[in-house]
């Protein structure tokens, strides 16, 4: 397998504790893989370690064989590896269209965060930006939408919306934290089609950290189960499910 992420030997503490422990992981491009883990597991930490949001105390993260370790989220966006966002509350009275025509695809000097809280930088008017959020919107399944404000869609059609953000750029790697989280079972059909569309049409390899073992169950391969800071197995989900270990960390103890 040719890797597009790799964790390396990563450890990062906050205070005296101890969250991400030796961690290592590779992201085989072009699959979708997922991460499980009982809550506290350092899921969440892991993600922002590879998106840029943190820094690790040691150990590096590679995008494309690129040691990215020192660059910022910003500069990682640019290189095609990013996360989706919460529609933001500032952007909720603006229609789904317009929040994709937020994403600029590939602007010098423009970023998610400076389009996301400066909107007057953005040419939200070119014709070019409009057409692609068109046919964004038209491949998510949200057209008939278009126009409604993004406050007024329901969760589910907002995840759809965070995922339909990822295609106004040019993403090589897409995390998606918890996207399953409070979408209804026909909506969370409609994701776990898009998702795999990315995969397969447009070549997306995507790192999914989900509770959602139904959704993980139709989607990823492999499966990383995190516990404790590091990695506990990797494998196809049945081997994972059955795995005594796996189980143990679950539901045995105090985990959840
Ligand atoms: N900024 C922070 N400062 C201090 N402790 C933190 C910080 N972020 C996370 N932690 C702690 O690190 C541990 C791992 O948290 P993390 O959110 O990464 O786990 P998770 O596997 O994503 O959990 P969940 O499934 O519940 O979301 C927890 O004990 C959490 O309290």
């Amino acid at each position: 397998m040719t890797p597009i992420i790799e964790v390396q030997q990563v450890n990062k503490a906050f205070g005296g504790l101890r969250v991400i422990n030796d961690c290592s992981i590779q992201v085989a491009k072009g699959s979708i893989t997922g991460m499980i883990g009982p809550n506290g597991a350092g899921k969440s930490t892991l993600f922002n370690l590879i998106a840029g949001a943190l820094m690790p105390d040691s150990g590096r993260v590679l995008l494309e064989g690129e040691d990215i370790t020192a660059l910022s989220p910003d500069a990682r966006f640019h290189k095609g590896l990013l996360r989706t966002f919460q529609i933001a509350h500032e952007f909720s009275h603006m229609s789904a269209l317009e929040n994709l025509m937020m994403v600029p695809p590939d602007q010098p000097g423009e970023t998610l965060f400076t389009t996301w809280f400066k909107p007057g930088r953005v040419r939200a008017h070119d014709a070019e930006v409009r057409r692609r959020a068109l046919e964004v919107i038209d491949f998510i399944g949200l057209y008939h939408v278009r126009n409604e404000l993004a406050g007024n869609l329901s969760g589910g059609q907002k995840k759809l919306l965070e995922l339909g953000r990822t295609m106004m750029t040019d993403a090589k790697v897409v995390l998606l934290d918890e996207i399953a989280a409070g979408v209804n079972r026909t909506l969370l059909g409609d994701l776990i089609g898009n998702i795999k569309r990315l995969n397969q049409e447009m070549g997306y390899t995507f790192l999914v950290i989900e509770h959602d073992m139904d959704m993980i169950a139709q989607l990823c391969d492999p499966v990383i189960v995190l516990a404790q800071g590091s990695v506990m197995m990797e494998g196809h989900i049945d081997d994972v499910q059955n795995n005594p270990e796996v189980i143990e960390a679950y539901f045995g103890g105090s985990a959840a």
